[in-house]
């Protein structure tokens, strides 16, 4: 499109009226998977999605959260929150962090980009600094990439790295960690045969040290800090496969949670802290949980907690975590540019938005929806509201979350009449999803359904329009499956749990007094994911989507 006759104005849509309330509700990690005692949104009593599903089969479907739908690089990807708003928001598929990361490393442009090239100034007398999530996960970072990286850094004079782990069984299996870190010791070892000095340096769980998001509990960014910088921490090891192996023996352990640890030398002195001169880089390429750290490495004047020592590095992310704030200011491989995100649009065209989350999923329905961006696209037009979540649990303990909160914002936002859209992200079934505990994911399907009922009798009441649909799957399915899609067994025959996201599709749902008879899913979209539901829904604001988003799920049959 040039840029020339560029305007923001939709055309209107022949068949729908303008000006109803819409209210968008995504139900974070809720998928579609057979039903058995694994499956909690099945087991947990769920009246209201289940009466979507059933009572009007024109209107609910299934859209595909996973892979190459949402622009990750294979159809084995398991969906994630980042990018699934950002497709449900942006009404077009984007290649994503991973892919974007895997294209630069293997034409070897990330080595020649201004990032690699600022870090590599001080290879020749500083260390280099590698922070991120130790999995193959493929949802924050990946393993492969962190060696591909390793190599290239140290084929192009990294004299000196330091990794500094943290462990996930998050996206991956619970104790997972341990054969990570096999390979990446392994990895190490034979870098060192090449000359290099290159050790694991600090460790800890990703949700206790380093990887919290939206600012919810600085001390998590404080613990890395003072294992990663500082060189400090409660538990001291000689290596960290004894690190991880010893901490996982406290029966109560596990990889999102392990405390952070720093390897020390002979000596007793830890054997990387992070000084003056040194490089790092912030392996990771989804911003969510960089954020704060990228803050904390960077910024100046920073006062969230005693960094004691500041040292003056050379920092980039492997991806720019904040377009908005230019966080962090160097990168290795430029983030997708997601422009005229249809929040964007329907601002442009009058479309009033309320947006609300608890702090854990509150960017994602706000930055995230929005390409990325922070803040309003008018402040006239929009309210986003964040209600705080309960800090320094595991959400296993509080299953219900903040869902009634933010469903009775939402319901106050519907029945003031001051907007079209309002729009909520209810994060229980992900968020106690990948705590692994199963009862508690019930309860916390339960009060996601509670919440839906509280929206949709609001709804009822202003004559408005309803659209259900979720980010990816998740609670859906809560254990590893052999290829008969039995549960797996572990060596002492208990089930092994599924903490993670899965590759299974989400169901979205149309409905309310406001839906024009007629308004159906179309049949000729068999593939439709989530970047179809952006035109979807500005077709139910009375507007025609842009020719380049993906197309709608909808019609509007003549009756
Ligand atoms: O917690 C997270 O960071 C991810 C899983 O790694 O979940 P989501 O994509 O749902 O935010
Ligand atoms: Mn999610
Ligand atoms: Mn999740």
């Amino acid at each position: 499109m040039g840029t020339s006759g560029f305007s923001w104005k939709l055309e209107d849509h022949p068949k729908l009226e303008k000006g109803k309330v819409i209210a968008l509700i995504v139900l974070d990690g809720w998928g579609e998977a057979n039903p058995d005692q694994y499956n909690c949104i099945h087991v947990a009593e769920t009246p209201v999605m289940d009466s979507l599903k059933t009572g009007a089969p024109d209107r609910w479907r299934l859209v595909r959260a996973h892979g190459k739908a949402v622009g990750l690089p294979t159809e084995d990807d398991m969906g994630n929150s980042e990018v699934g708003h950002n497709a449900l928001g942006a009404g077009r598929i984007y290649a994503q962090g991973a892919k974007l990361v895997d294209l630069a490393l293997a034409s070897g442009k990330i080595y020649d980009g201004e990032g690699f090239n600022y870090i590599k100034e001080s290879f020749e007398t500083g260390t280099l600094h590698l922070i991120g999530l130790l999995s193959d996960g493929g949802v924050h970072s990946r393993l492969d990439q962190l060696q591909l990286l390793m190599k290239g850094a140290s084929e192009r004079g990294a004299k000196r790295i330091r990794v500094h782990i943290l462990t996930d069984g998050r996206d991956v299996l619970d104790g997972s960690s341990v054969g990570f870190v096999e390979t990446l010791e392994n990895d190490l070892s034979k870098l060192r045969e090449t000359g290099v000095d290159a050790q694991i340096a600090s460790g800890g769980g990703r949700m206790y040290v380093t990887m919290d998001r939206y600012e919810n509990d600085w001390s998590v960014v404080k613990r890395g800090w003072d294992a990663q910088v500082l060189g400090e921490a409660p538990y001291k090891f000689k290596s960290a496969l004894d690190a991880v192996k010893t901490l996982r023996q406290d029966p109560k352990a596990n990889d999102q949670y392990l405390p952070p640890f720093v390897i020390v030398g002979e000596d007793g002195k830890a054997v990387g802290p992070i000084v003056d001169g040194d490089a790092v880089v912030t392996v990771n390429f989804r911003a969510d949980r960089m954020t704060m750290l990228a803050k904390a490495l960077e910024y100046e004047n920073f006062d969230k907690f005693d960094r004691v020592r500041f040292p003056k590095i050379r920092y980039a992310g492997m991806l720019e975590y904040d377009g908005e704030l230019k966080l962090p200011k160097r990168y290795l491989v430029s983030p997708p540019e997601i422009e005229r995100t249809s929040g964007e649009y329907l601002t442009h065209n009058g479309v009033r938005t309320f947006a609300c989350s608890e702090t854990v999923k509150f960017g994602h329905v706000t930055f995230f929806w929005n390409g990325n961006r922070s803040g309003y696209f008018n402040a006239e037009m929009e309210e986003y509201v964040e209600i705080p979540s309960d800090s320094g649990i595991t959400f296993n303990e509080q299953p219900k979350m903040k869902a009634l909160e933010i469903a009775e914002k939402a319901r106050d936002a519907i029945l003031s009449r001051k907007f079209h859209q309002v729009r909520v992200n209810l994060p229980n079934s992900d968020m106690v999803g990948h705590t692994g505990d199963i009862k508690a994911t019930v309860v916390a399907c339960k009060a996601a359904d509670e919440a839906v009922k509280m929206i949709l009798d609001a709804i009822e009441q202003v004559g408005g329009i309803y659209v259900v649909t979720a980010d990816h799957g998740n609670a859906e399915d809560m254990v590893k499956r052999n290829k008969k899609g039995g549960p797996l067994l572990d060596k002492d025959g208990n089930i092994q749990i599924l903490t993670s996201h899965t590759l299974q599709p989400v169901p979205i749902a149309i409905g309310g007094p406001g839906l024009a008879p007629g308004v159906r899913f179309r049949k000729d979209v068999p593939e439709g994911g989530l970047a179809n539901v952006a035109a979807t829904v500005m077709n139910l604001h009375g507007f025609l989507a842009p020719s380049d988003y993906e197309t709608t799920l909808i019609e509007v049959a003549d009756n």
